[in-house]
């Protein structure tokens, strides 16, 4: 059993991304938390029944229509599973499903599930994911001011095809944490990926990396044990 399941929303927490727990010993040098990406996993919830590692879990069942693998149906009655597991401190909910965007056959709805979430002592974190490109800044700063305030901190990670769009990314987040919103930013792909290094510097929560670069959850990630030194480094 973890000995500690909490995460602390007010400083930056690296996660360990995989949808295979039994990675957790090999990131343990590194992360603070592991992200297990449900929808990754072959049986996810047989994973976390048997699931004794000592890292706290964020758990994330990204479905197809926001760049993950899980069909809408069971997919947050899934959710709602998970969080009564004491290894899990966050749960991870889109944006789109808390706006009340359809979510396929489920016994629990968004609302459920936060109050679900909140009932286990688990905090949520809203997200969102634009794979195409990076919005214009006043967008970026209605998204990340409405995940802000949908969960306990908001995410957004979006696609860099310029290094001027990451740094409008890098902008965003610094008027967020500026305004006293509770953040995490990062923006994919070969132009953004020095933004998971720098975006904690401008008071992003999270990051995100896989143990080994060849299984990265997302375009342009470092590994797990580059992206810690490179946070260490610059804060
Ligand atoms: O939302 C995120 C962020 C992410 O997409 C990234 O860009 O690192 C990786 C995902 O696993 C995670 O759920």
């Amino acid at each position: 059993m973890p000995t500690e399941s909490t995460i602390d929303l007010d400083s930056f927490s690296l996660c360990a991304s995989t949808g295979d727990l039994t990675e957790e010993p090999d990131a343990r040098e590194h992360a603070d938390l592991v992200e297990f990406r449900m929808d990754l996993a072959a049986d996810p919830l047989d994973a976390l029944a048997t699931y004794d590692g000592d890292l706290p879990l964020l758990v994330t069942n990204r479905p197809r229509w926001e760049g993950g693998e899980t069909a809408p149906y069971g997919r947050l009655d899934a959710l709602a599973e998970a969080v009564e597991h004491d290894a899990v401190a966050a749960v991870d909910v889109e944006l789109a499903t808390l706006r009340g965007r359809p979510a396929g056959t489920n016994d629990i709805d968004a609302r459920g599930l936060v109050e679900h979430a909140r009932d286990h002592g688990v905090v949520v974190v809203a997200s969102v994911h634009d794979f195409d490109g990076t919005p214009a800044p006043a967008t970026l700063d209605l998204l990340l001011r409405a995940a802000a305030v949908a969960g306990d901190a908001g995410k957004l990670a979006v696609t860099a095809r310029t290094k001027g769009e990451a740094l409008a990314l890098l902008a965003a987040t610094h008027r967020a944490t500026t305004r006293g919103d509770r953040v995490a930013a990062m923006a994919m792909g070969e132009h953004g990926s020095h933004t998971r290094a720098v975006a904690p510097v401008y008071g992003s929560r999270l990051g995100y990396a896989p143990v080994d670069a060849a299984d990265a959850t997302a375009p342009g990630q470092y590994d797990l044990a580059t992206l810690r030194r490179l946070v260490d480094d610059l804060s």
